[in-house]
């Protein structure tokens, strides 16, 4: 019979989410031990916070060594170990290494694992983590040819940066990077997506410094005994800018070749033999070279075309990583996005327990200007969240806490094909009824600036290269200013927008 170790606060996952709420409850409460356990040997930290505006904020996301937490944190005890099951009715945990941890409160950040079209196909991987992206670079490194499939951040970054392979890049949309842009602003990319990338990158500082060592030691660490299961991934998301600095070459001298299929899905994964057995006939996009070749693996895409390749990416979004925790207990689960729902203070349906970042689904009823995307500034800002609210609820107080500014509006700064993009609020109009109303200007090649209105006053904004807007576009949608006398200026060039609402 092992024993079992009790702790006030008990967080599960040392990704993003996880690694902010243990160092901010630890912040909050520096007499009371906290334990976090992460499957993955390294955790994630968040360096160099700062915030660009109200809402926008950028940071380094660093792959370190547990030791390191409890180094910053000592009252944070950091265990390598895998949670297998929760009893939430005695409120214990257990884990691989056969441990049994007891908890006041506990909050779940156990992250999301990339949903994978004909998940355990040999020639077909997802990327998550630093080993997923491992196993791509080594696949990549021997390939001529690979198909793509999804439509969101992962694929828009990969058909920009892999070089010297063939990309057929299969979408469901009618424009790429669906998830984040609309099809105008996809058009304002399609030259760019194309064009061949020349010399040095421009202008990006490289924001993640993965350290891709195994072997980081940690004394205060519990080992783990059981490695990954059947492939699974275990490892934290990476963050932002993965992509940058690490090398993604095929073997062919062809720089950037990427074929877009729109419209469609994956209809079958195909081996050569059942190719040729069916006398099934393949594509090839207009002036590629597919004489001769066999593949090791084709696809079906449903619009009939079929194409060969030396193995598939997968970049089809998240399954949160619910199953541990559901089976057994009573948490409530979002039917569409199978994420554990939250409430206003991240509460979870099971009494003392919380969640926070890709694991959850927000279930509250959130601002008409935010919605939930799985992505890091989320994930701290919940981790963080979900703190200031345990903390708040073992002292019988969190009625008092309200919720963060940080949920009033959404904002989030990334990079597309070596631009600077902004999402403000409801971007692409999500949820909005048809009365909606969009200004666009574009200058080609160099900033597309698109703005939502209803009932004249801004709901969002999505705003490609330098273009100097967000803190106005920002201030004029939380402020809700109502815009219909400006209208025709708003986007006007030759008009300093910020003079004019100051
Ligand atoms: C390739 C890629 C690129 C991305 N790029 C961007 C970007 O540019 N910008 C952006 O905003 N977002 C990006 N994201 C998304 C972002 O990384 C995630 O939204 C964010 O990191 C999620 O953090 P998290 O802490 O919720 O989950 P995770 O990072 O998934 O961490 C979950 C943690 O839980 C642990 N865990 C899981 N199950 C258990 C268990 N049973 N017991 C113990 N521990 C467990 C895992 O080991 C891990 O440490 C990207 C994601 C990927 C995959
Ligand atoms: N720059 C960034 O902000 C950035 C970059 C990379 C990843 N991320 C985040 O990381 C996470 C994972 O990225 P991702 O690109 O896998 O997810 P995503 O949610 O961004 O995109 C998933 C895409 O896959 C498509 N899809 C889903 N099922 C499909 C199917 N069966 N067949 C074809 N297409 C299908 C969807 O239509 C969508 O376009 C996301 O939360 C994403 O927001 C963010």
């Amino acid at each position: 019979m092992t024993s079992e170790m009790h702790f006030q606060f008990v967080v599960i996952g040392g990704g993003i989410a996880g690694v902010t709420c243990a160092e901010t409850l630890s912040h909050l409460n520096p007499d009371e031990k906290i334990l976090l356990l992460t499957a993955s040997p390294l955790i994630k930290a968040v360096t160099n916070f700062r915030k660009v505006t109200k809402t926008l904020e950028e940071f380094d996301v660093e792959e370190r060594s547990m030791f390191d937490l409890h180094a910053q944190c000592p009252n944070v005890i950091v265990a390598h170990d895998r949670v297998m099951k929760l009893d939430s009715a005695e409120r214990i945990l257990h884990t691989s290494t056969q441990k049994q941890y007891s908890y006041e409160k506990l909050c779940i950040c156990a992250g999301g694992s990339p949903k994978i079209i004909a998940e355990g196909h040999p020639h077909v991987i997802g990327i998550r983590d630093t080993e997923t992206v491992k196993v791509f670079q080594e696949k990549l490194s021997n390939a001529s040819r690979i198909v793509l499939v999804g439509n969101g951040g992962i694929a828009t970054e990969l058909a920009y940066e892999i070089n010297g392979c063939e990309v057929i890049w299969a979408i469901k949309d009618d424009a790429i990077t669906h998830t984040f842009i609309d099809k105008g602003a996809s058009q304002f990319f399609a030259p760019i997506m194309s064009k061949e990338k020349h010399g040095e990158r421009k202008g990006l500082v490289k924001r993640v410094k993965y350290r891709l060592d195994d072997d980081v030691k940690t004394e205060t660490a519990v080992k783990a005994t059981k490695g990954r299961k059947g492939g699974s991934v275990t490892g934290s998301a990476l963050g932002p800018d993965w992509a940058e600095g690490i090398p993604m070459h095929g073997v062919i001298e062809e720089s950037h070749r990427v074929h877009v299929e729109k419209c469609v899905e994956v209809k079958r994964v195909l081996s050569l033999n059942e190719i040729e057995s069916n006398s099934l006939s393949t594509c090839c996009p207009p002036l590629w070279d597919d004489s001769n070749r066999d593949w090791p693996v084709y696809i079906e895409l449903t619009n009939g075309h079929i194409y060969g390749c030396d193995f598939v990416v997968s970049a089809t979004g998240v399954n949160p990583n619910v199953d541990i925790f559901t089976s057994g207990n009573k948490f409530d689960v979002d039917a569409a996005d199978g994420g554990i729902i939250v409430n206003e203070h991240m509460q979870t349906s099971v009494s003392h327990v919380y969640a926070a970042g890709d694991v959850c689904h927000a279930g509250w009823q959130t601002s008409p200007y935010w919605l939930q995307m799985r992505l890091w500034c989320q994930a701290r800002q919940m981790g963080a969240f979900a703190s200031h609210c345990m903390t708040a609820d073992v002292h019988g107080h969190l009625e008092e806490i309200s919720q963060d500014f940080c949920f009033e509006m959404f904002a989030h700064v990334t990079r597309f094909f070596d631009f600077k993009v902004v999402l403000l609020g409801k971007f692409n109009a999500q949820g909005m009824e048809k009365d909606h109303e969009l200004l666009v200007r574009v200058t080609e090649g160099q900033e597309y600036v698109k703005v939502v209105l209803q009932d004249g006053r801004m709901h969002g904004a999505l705003l490609i290269g330098e273009t100097d807007l967000e803190e106005t576009f920002e201030n004029l949608i939380l402020n809700q200013m109502d815009l219909t006398p400006f209208k025709d200026n708003l986007l006007d060039p030759n008009i300093d927008i910020e003079d004019y609402f100051d």
